[in-house]
């Protein structure tokens, strides 16, 4: 059995994170793929810097070195800019070697012409973590969505200016300290006007539109805004009149034509986006069969990005058997002793009852209990023919901080 051998370009904030990953889950990739995977070397560009990196694995700042001492399968792409990213990746391809890369700069800059090395090279080049983080939009929209004709694409493309938004509305704090946040984080690009200037989601769009389109627009004829002028005052304004600032990538399609847009926007409440927050991604899309489709999730840091380069990175060699299944566990019985939190609905709850009340302050009619009760007490009050209904509780608001006896 071949072993898949992978080379890292980048030991930064996503670099790292793909390297513990990759580490931390070896079985579970050699149970999904059906081979061993090592990681054999690491293009940085610091020499002096400390890494944790296993000895054995050749730590470089030669592009060339790395590719003639290591035999390798596939690369990881992680740095950052077009150049020198552009160039290695152009290189690889070319002698078949697969691509997996986060980096939405240089795919918007290069995307064709990779593609077409690619193609000739007979290598793939995957790149889910370029948009949206942790979201698997570019997987939804290549396989999943092929049929649909999709006429207006809504996103929150940039998690640093969504943290950043969202920081100020809640937290008060300043722009910069916002900012600040955000690159401890690891959030910000490492010239975070990047983010703030709207260029990240301008780049992520124009990946989209190559997607869906297999093309992009005149870039100068795309609205391009950023947050930077965004004031606490702004915000408070717009929300006083229902409406939230968010930073909006869109493309719509109407009569035959695209139109692209960046741009900050105030969005009212019940629109896809209103409630997305903190580095949060989201992108809504309407689609002619499918209807309104939203996905969210974490848009920047070290996992979430992580996460979509290694599905990536499986993705290049799973085996076609789409019964396997995805994860390797068993099933657990209820344990009836286990404490777990209920709303129940019941005109009263006697205080024999072997429950231990807990009231959380927000009931919304006399009728209805927050309780924490195992199933097995919850079993003897249904018996009882106490309650008319429970529901088990899921979500935030679950912790119950009062203890109060609801029954006198
Ligand atoms: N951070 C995030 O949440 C996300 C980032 N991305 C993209 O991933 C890429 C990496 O981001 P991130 O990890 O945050 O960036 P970092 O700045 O944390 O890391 C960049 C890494 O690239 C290395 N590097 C930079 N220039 C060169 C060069 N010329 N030659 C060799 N190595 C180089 C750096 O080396 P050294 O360590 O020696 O300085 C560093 O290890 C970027 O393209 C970014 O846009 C995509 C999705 C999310
Ligand atoms: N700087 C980017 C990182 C992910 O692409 C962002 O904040 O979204």
């Amino acid at each position: 059995m071949k072993t898949i051998k992978v080379a890292l370009l980048g030991f930064g904030t996503v670099g790292s994170s793909v390297y513990q990953t990759l580490q931390s889950r070896q079985s579970k990739l050699e149970r999904l793929i059906g081979r061993k995977v090592e990681i054999v070397g690491v293009l940085i560009q610091d020499e002096t810097k400390q890494r944790d990196i296993a000895d054995g694995i050749l730590v470089t700042s030669s592009f060339e070195e790395l590719i003639n001492v290591c035999e390798i399968d596939v690369i990881i792409e992680a740095i950052n800019g077009i150049e020198p990213g552009a160039g290695y990746l152009q290189s690889v391809l070319e002698k078949g070697i697969h691509v997996v890369t986060a980096n939405k700069e240089l795919l918007a800059h290069e995307g064709k012409s990779l593609r077409e090395t690619a193609d000739k090279g007979h290598a793939q080049l995957k790149y889910e973590a370029a948009v949206a983080g942790g979201v698997p939009i570019i997987g939804t929209l290549q396989q999943l969505l092929q049929v649909n004709h999709i006429s207006n694409v809504e996103a929150i493309l940039n998690g640093t200016s969504n943290y950043i938004l969202t920081e100020i509305a809640d937290n008060k704090v300043s722009f910069q300290e916002a900012l600040h946040a955000a690159q401890e984080l690891g959030y910000a690009e490492a010239d975070p006007g990047n983010d703030v200037d709207g260029w990240d989601a301008f780049y992520k769009l124009m990946i989209l539109s190559d997607l869906l389109l297999g093309n992009q627009p005149d870039w100068t004829q795309v609205t391009r805004r950023g947050i930077r002028s965004i004031t606490l005052a702004d915000i408070q304004a717009v929300e006083t009149a229902g409406w939230k600032i968010k930073h909006i990538a869109s493309l719509q399609v109407h009569e035959g034509k695209a139109r692209l847009r960046v741009e900050p926007m105030a969005v009212s409440q019940g629109h896809p986006l209103y409630e997305v927050a903190g580095v949060d991604n989201a992108v809504s899309i309407d689609g002619d069969l499918a209807g309104n489709l939203k996905l969210q999730g974490p848009g920047a840091g070290a996992l979430p990005t992580a996460s979509a380069i290694v599905e990536d990175f499986v993705q290049l060699y799973k085996e076609t058997d789409n019964r396997k299944a995805i994860m390797d566990t068993t099933f657990s019985a209820e344990d009836p002793s286990r404490l777990q939190d209920w709303l129940i609905m019941a005109p009263s709850i006697p205080k024999t009852a072997a429950v231990k009340q807990r009231w959380s302050g927000k009931q919304a009619n006399s009728n209805t209990y927050l309780v924490s009760a195992t199933a097995e007490e919850l079993e003897n009050l249904l018996q009882a023919g106490r309650i008319s209904n429970y529901f088990r509780l899921a979500g935030a608001g679950r912790e119950i901080q009062d203890t109060v006896p609801v029954l006198t």
